[in-house]
Order: structure tokens, then sequence, then C-alpha cells
């Protein structure tokens, strides 16, 4: 469905991705990792055709046969939002502080040409779907006027307003407290046509996403399903990524999210990242023979 092939993006004569290629089928979840400046988010704005001036892409993009690279800026703007829709870190620079928030999302669809009637009425309903409460009361409210996680969800409703085929989100839980953070990715994997999911954060990929691609200087370094690329890393960047990083491969099973993470059957044992498993207590740290497994990751506490 979504289809990158040898994406790159410049300045001047310095590159900044390199020859980036992938896939993504509909239903499927991909995240996209990688350090700092490593060319993550340049990545997804080529695919939405807002790279910044001065910033220009070449290569392909084709997304359900819609051409996304090097197609004028009039054109794109009818295609935003129904191809692929995209929410960023921060919502509160994104929503319009002086416009109420249900008049906003309306606004996404009255820009693609739906009757306003409609489009208001849709608002509501869509208000609704990203789960929040009230949403006839809500939508007269203005964004200084919600929670960060509660922006967040209108930033979803607007990215999902005009049926996109693929979602891209960019940090989208990074400003929001855990227990928000844990809340909004389940939202965004159960309504996500299809997910480009942009991290620094690995356990949040290991929880949402099937395949993962990662960046390092502005090229895909390595690529593959989550559960090789995390435990069997053939590039040595992923390498020091995954020892930075709070995984360790000792683990339990992943909560589920929405039916998207492995089931233990994808994984022989339940094998999987200790860190993950919900359940981890300091009692297991000091058993290590529960925490052992065959593969040296299943968990076998009793009380897991
Ligand atoms: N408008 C711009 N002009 C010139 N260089 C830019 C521009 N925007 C980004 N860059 C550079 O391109 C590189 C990739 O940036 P990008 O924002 O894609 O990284 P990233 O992996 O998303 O990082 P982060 O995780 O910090 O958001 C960086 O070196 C950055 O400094």
């Amino acid at each position: 469905m979504l289809s990158v092939e040898r994406l790159s993006v410049r300045t001047g004569d310095l590159d900044l991705v390199r020859e980036v290629s992938f896939s993504l089928a509909p239903g499927e979840r991909v995240g996209l990792i990688g350090e700092s400046g490593s060319g993550k988010s340049l990545t997804a704005l080529a695919l939405m055709g807002l790279l910044p001036d001065g910033v220009t892409a070449t290569g392909t993009a084709t997304l359900g046969g819609t051409d996304l690279v090097g197609v004028p800026e009039r054109r794109l703007k009818g295609l935003r939002g129904r191809t692929a829709s995209m929410v960023f870190q921060e919502p509160m620079t994104a929503l319009n502080p002086l416009m109420r928030v249900g008049a906003q999302v309306a606004e996404a669809m009255t820009l693609h040409g739906r009757p306003r009637a409609q489009a208001r009425e849709r608002a509501l309903a869509l208000l609704d779907r990203v789960r929040l409460p009230q949403p006839a009361e809500l939508a007269r409210a203005y964004p200084h006027q919600l929670s960060g996680g509660q922006r967040q969800r209108v930033m979803l409703a607007i990215a999902l307003a005009n049926d996109p085929e693929l979602l891209i989100c960019d940090e989208p839980t990074t400003a929001l407290d855990v227990t928000v953070q844990k809340q909004m990715l389940e939202l965004i994997a159960e309504v996500a046509p299809a997910l480009l999911f942009i991290t620094h954060d690995l356990a949040v990929v290991a929880q949402m996403c099937e395949r993962v691609l990662v960046m390092y200087g502005g090229r895909v370094v390595e690529s593959g399903p989550m559960r090789e690329v995390f435990t069997r890393p053939r590039h040595r960047y992923t390498e020091g990524l995954l020892a930075a990083s709070r995984l360790t491969p000792r683990g339990t099973r992943l909560p589920t999210i929405a039916g998207s993470v492995p089931s233990a059957g994808e994984f022989p044992d339940g094998c999987v990242f200790r860190n993950r498993c919900p359940h981890a207590t300091p009692a297991c740290e000091a058993e290590p023979e529960l925490t052992g497994g065959p593969h040296g990751y299943a968990c076998r506490h009793p009380a897991h």
C-alpha cells in the first residue's frame, strides 16, 4: 500500500536522508527508530509533503497508487489527510489556540469539501471515537482548556477525519505522563488504518509495532520483524540502541495492546523482554531461575 523507494532528502548539497526504501501493508504497524537527528522526522515529513523551505525530496513514494513525492503543493493539499495523516509530538502548537476544538475537527473535513453541517456532526462522532468524554461539551472548549492527553486525542480525531489510509505518528506521546501515554498508545493501535510510528522509545515500539526500521545517519541501517531485530540485532548501532534502552532481553510477555503485539504463539515460550511484563517485581529479579526459560527470555514466575 505504501511503497517508498530510494527516498532522499537534502538541503543545498547536504544529504539528510539517504535512499530510504520500505513498504507498509494495509493494517500493518511499522516503527521508525533511531537517535536524534537520524532523519526519522524528515522521512515522515517528506511523505506528507511538509518539508521545510529549502529542503527537498527525491525518489518515489506511493500510497494506494498515489504519488507523494514531487507532487505540486496545490495537489498535495487535496491529498493530505485523505492518503496519509500525521500526529505530532506537541499538540498545543498544532492546534489553533483561538478556535474551539470541535470547529477544528470539522474544518479538517470542510476543507476537503464536506458540507458544514455534516462535518460538525461527524466531528462529534470522531471526538467520541477517540474516547473523549462528553464530546458535545468538549467540542466547545478551546485547546488551553484541555489536558495534554485530551489535546492529543483531538489531534488524532483531526488526523482521522478524512479516513486516511495511513497514520504517521511522530513521538505522539513523549509529552504525556506514563498512564496517559499508555491509553493514547492503545487508542492509536486501535484506530490506525496502518501505522508508521516514530519514536526514540524502543519499549514503545516493541509494544506497538510488528516491524521496525532503524535509522542512523540518514539511512535505514536495519529492518525486519520487531522480534528479530530486537533479539538478534545485526547492526552495531542497533545493538547499542538496545543496550542503552530500558529493554533487556530476559523477559516475559508483552502486555496486549489492541491485539497488535505478537501472541505467545508467535513468541515461542512467551519469549520477550522482561521490562514489558506488567507484573515484574523485585522478587523476579531475585529469582533468576524463574526468569530464565529455554531462550533465556521467558518468565516462569507463577504469578505471571
Ligand atoms: N530545515 C532543516 N534544514 C536543515 N537541516 C535540517 C532541517 N531539518 C532537519 N535538519 C537536519 O536533518 C537531520 C535529520 O533531522 P530529523 O528531524 O529528521 O531527525 P530525527 O531523527 O527526527 O530527530 P529527532 O528524534 O530529534 O526528532 C538532522 O541533522 C537535522 O539537524
